[in-house]
């Protein structure tokens, strides 16, 4: 089986993005020995502070992110990285050609019952002059990489260079990333759709009729089951995606009218969409391509529907409608 090292070769990747997605690779397996390490190592639980985004911390959340922060520091071709977790944009070397958007561990809400969790990141290409969040606003489509490192039964890397996306598996013993999957594809069509259920009443009436018509299953218009996941991790969801097709969201919801939006745009729908566009699926807001978006701010959320390319433009038809008259039954 190919190693990282072989297959990046393999693709001319330049010597400074191989060097990076390896400080990345090579954090991503200590961080999968301390998530391993769990209640052994006094990891669960969380801690008193908050991120700028108001979300309690985890104590891993904040472990991780001190990891890769660490070890990113010490790479000559990061000029600076933004996380979930820093309120702020970090300098790194001035000389830098790259700029890292991470979440140090997605799913944190999974950490205390022993389930999936992963890190998620976006390489941009830096830009000349000082370092500032500017630097960071760039377009989904600007990523020289994208990945994420699902720490899961076995530890997996999904890595796109803009080369489809190839998916390394760790090897236990050798704890050597080898290539698992060489070409990830997702199916055109699907019968498997990942919502959080509870937060119906607070959707938009596009994504209300578009699930409502997924759970009328064979008698209603679809005229077919489809049965529903939710692992509450989108890097699971993801990669569930990515393996065998369906269809994700977390739509805009108007629960807290400050926050419609859940998901982040520069270090969780970004990447993500690279990578779903990578392996032939589509990624959208229900209204605009997640990759097109303009950002404005590092912590910036948006709505996100992605996965099998036909099931994401059904639900997008759905948002063509007119919703403003009462629909004739
Ligand atoms: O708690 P909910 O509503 O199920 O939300 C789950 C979503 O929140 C997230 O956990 C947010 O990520 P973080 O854990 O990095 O904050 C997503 O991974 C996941 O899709
Ligand atoms: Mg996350
Ligand atoms: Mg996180």
């Amino acid at each position: 089986m190919q190693t990282l090292a072989q297959t990046l070769k393999q693709q001319a990747t330049s010597d400074s993005l191989t060097q990076l997605i390896f400080t990345l690779a090579e954090t991503s397996k200590a961080i999968s020995k301390a998530v391993r390490h769990g209640a052994l190592a006094g990891l669960l639980g969380a801690t008193e502070q908050e991120n700028v985004q108001g979300e309690t911390q985890k104590k891993l959340d904040i472990i991780t992110n001190d990891m890769l922060k660490g070890a990113l520091k010490g790479d000559n071709s990061v000029h600076g990285l933004a996380s979930e977790e820093e309120d702020d944009v970090v300098a790194v070397n001035q000389g830098g050609e790259y700029l890292v958007c991470f979440d140090p561990l997605d799913g944190s809400s999974n950490i205390d019952i022993n389930s999936l969790v992963g890190t998620i990141f976006s390489v941009l290409p830096a830009v000349e002059g000082e370092l500032t969040e500017q630097s960071f606003l760039q377009s989904g489509r600007n990523q020289v990489a994208a990945g994420y490192v699902l720490y899961g039964p076995s530890t997996m890397l999904a890595l796109t260079t803009g080369h489809g996306v190839q998916l390394y598996t760790l090897h236990p013993e050798t704890d050597e990333f080898l290539l698992t999957d060489a070409n990830m594809s997702i199916p055109k069509d699907t019968a498997e759709f990942a919502i959080n259920m509870s937060n119906q009443r607070f959707w938009e009436a596009p994504m209300q009729t578009y699930i409502a018509d997924l759970l009328l299953g064979k008698i209603g218009p679809r005229e077919k089951a489809f049965n529903m996941r939710w692992i509450a991790a989108m890097v699971g969801d993801v990669h569930r995606v990515l393996s065998r097709g369906g269809i994700f969201t977390y739509p805009t919801d108007n629960k807290n009218p400050l926050k419609p939006y859940k998901l982040r745009l520069m270090y969780e729908a970004n990447p993500m969409a690279l990578l779903v566009e990578q392996a032939g699926g589509k990624a959208s807001t229900g209204y605009e391509n997640i990759l097109d978006i303009d950002p404005q701010e590092i912590h910036q959320r948006v709505a996100v529907i992605l996965g099998s390319a036909n099931e994401v433009d059904t639900c997008l038809s759905y948002h063509d409608i007119d919703y403003s008259e009462e629909p004739s039954l």
